[in-house]
């Protein structure tokens, strides 16, 4: 089974965008414009929702078009994976704090 990586999809999106395809979809979507590649992001993010509440199958595949469509809005905007990276890992053995939420508990 072929595996792709989520760096190797930034990369091909990056592609696309210095390099246009005119029959290519991503590069469609760059063509198209920001509020497009965010309308997309949307729509993903909403089929994700309806995904996981109907199956793992459907989840899986909304995500990577989720995925797929975050890429695409991260090279638009000129934000490297490595900077969305370096977010995650900042955040790497911090403590939650669930405790500073009201009634985290689901006390009344
Ligand atoms: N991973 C993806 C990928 N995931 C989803 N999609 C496209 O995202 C679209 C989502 O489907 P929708 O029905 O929501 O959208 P649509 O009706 O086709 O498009 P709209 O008219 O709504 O804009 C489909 O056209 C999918 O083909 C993707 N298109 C491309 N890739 C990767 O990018 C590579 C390059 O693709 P091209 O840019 O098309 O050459 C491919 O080989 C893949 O590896």
């Amino acid at each position: 089974m072929t595996k792709q990586t989520l760096e190797e999809l930034y990369d091909l999106a990056y592609q696309r965008h210095v390099q246009p395809i005119p029959e290519a979809y991503t590069s469609y979507l760059y063509a198209q414009g920001q509020d497009k590649i965010l309308k997309k992001v949307g729509e993903e993010a909403t089929e994700v929702i309806l995904g996981a509440k109907n199956n793992r199958e459907e989840l899986i595949y909304e995500t990577a078009d989720l995925f797929f469509h975050l890429m695409v809005l991260l090279v638009s905007t000129g934000v490297s994976l490595a900077e969305i990276e370096a977010e995650l890992g900042a955040r790497v053995g911090q403590q939650s704090r669930l405790h500073e939420r009201q009634n985290w508990r689901g006390e009344a």
